[in-house]
């Protein structure tokens, strides 16, 4: 049987790691699964729980998406399969990544043994309109792509039907052809969702094309910073290994990065390990204030773990207008990330206390 391979995309905080986390333990149970992530920013944060479940994590931190998966991706597909001989390879794309490029990636290095599975798209509901207008760029190509969409936070009060039904309008008229998931992934059942994304096609026709020439000419005229395109080159983390390289000149994904937007010159994110020790109620009040305005920059995402100070490990996530603080294991050390645009780097380590 050839390697499944499923693409879980979404924009930052949709609940992709969400998903995942639950078709693993429902309808993927039993089955052996490897995860390739691609996480925004310097520090993974995503890996934990779901190594604790057994899963094999392969990341792949990158802030150039497009250059790290056509460099060592082939080989990243290649080697996972011949070291863990999975049912299946599920790839989650960093949040502000092109699914386009993630599925011409996988089609360009899915030779004998393995196929492109599914791709689908985790949207949140109530926040689907305000991502299309402000990041468009990324959002619109995530909908476009996806074979199936589903819709995260419908279990919530912030749901209305109003609110629903304008996202439902926004993603038909980008996508008319996806199978999109209204009813929360717990009512349905995760072998519905999986049946459901595996059955539909995926179908790039639909995807705005990067490189016709009023793209080219809309991009000049809005999005030059006059500023070089800087790719930080990838870094990839496993067994403890690292290197960088230069992959801008050679990248050969097609992609004129003059031309478009990547996201790393959109988007920035600021990471720290820490050992220092918090109380619930600091971090709370920090993610609060990160919400509140944009003092500390446009802030679309924050995540991580840190040491209590009664000794217990707190997890936080973040996105706007919504913070969850919790309890969890303890991790090798505290790691903070901080998502967004214009992001003040002094500012958040005076509200982290660094
Ligand atoms: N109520 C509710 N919360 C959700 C849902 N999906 C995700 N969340 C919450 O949203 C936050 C982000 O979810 P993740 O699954 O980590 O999102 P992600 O897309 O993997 O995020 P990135 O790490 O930024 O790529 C977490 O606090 C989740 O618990 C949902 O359907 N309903």
């Amino acid at each position: 049987m050839a390697i499944k391979i499923d693409v879980i995309s979404g924009f930052l905080g949709a609940g992709k790691t969400t998903l995942i986390r639950k078709l693993l333990m429902d309808a993927l149970k039993g089955q052996q699964v490897v995860l390739i992530e691609n996480e925004f920013g310097e520090i993974g944060i995503d890996g934990g729980f779901l190594k604790d479940a057994g899963i094999q994590i392969r990341e792949m931190n990158s802030g150039c998406i497009c250059c790290s998966l056509v460099g060592d991706f082939g080989t990243a597909l290649k080697e996972v399969a011949e070291k863990y001989h999975p049912d299946r390879i599920i790839i989650e794309p960093s949040g502000v990544g092109k699914l386009s490029d993630v599925i011409r990636a996988v089609e360009r290095n899915t030779g004998e043994g393995m196929v492109l599975n599914s791709a689908t798209t985790v949207v949140d509901v109530t926040k689907c309109r305000m991502y299309l207008k402000n990041f468009g760029e990324f959002f619109k190509n995530q909908v476009e792509a996806a074979g199936t969409i589903i819709l995260s936070r419908m279990d919530t009060e912030k749901a209305k039907p109003e609110t629903v039904e304008e996202a439902l309008k926004l993603i038909r008229e980008l996508n008319p052809s996806a199978t999109v998931i209204t009813t929360p992934v717990e009512e349905l059942g995760g072998k519905k969702v999986l049946r459901t994304m595996e059955g539909n096609k995926i179908d790039l026709t639909l995807v705005e094309d990067e490189d016709d020439e009023e793209e080219e000419h809309h991009h000049h005229e809005h999005h030059d910073h006059g500023e070089e395109h800087h790719c930080h080159g990838h870094q990839e983390h496993e067994e403890g290994h690292h290197h960088d390289h230069d992959g801008h000149e050679e990248c050969g994904c097609g992609h004129h990065h003059h031309h478009h937007h990547d996201a790393d010159e959109v988007f920035t994110s600021w990471g720290q390990e820490t050992v220092r020790r918090y109380t619930g109620e600091e971090i709370r009040s920090a993610l609060e204030k990160l919400s509140a305005d944009n003092s500390y920059g446009t802030i679309l995402r924050a995540k991580g773990m840190v040491e209590g100070t009664d000794g217990k490990w707190i997890y936080f996530d973040m996105v706007p207008g919504e913070a969850d603080v919790r309890e969890g294991e303890p991790e090798y050390t505290g790691r903070l990330c901080v998502i967004g645009s214009d992001l003040k780097e002094d500012g958040l380590k005076k509200l982290f206390g660094l």
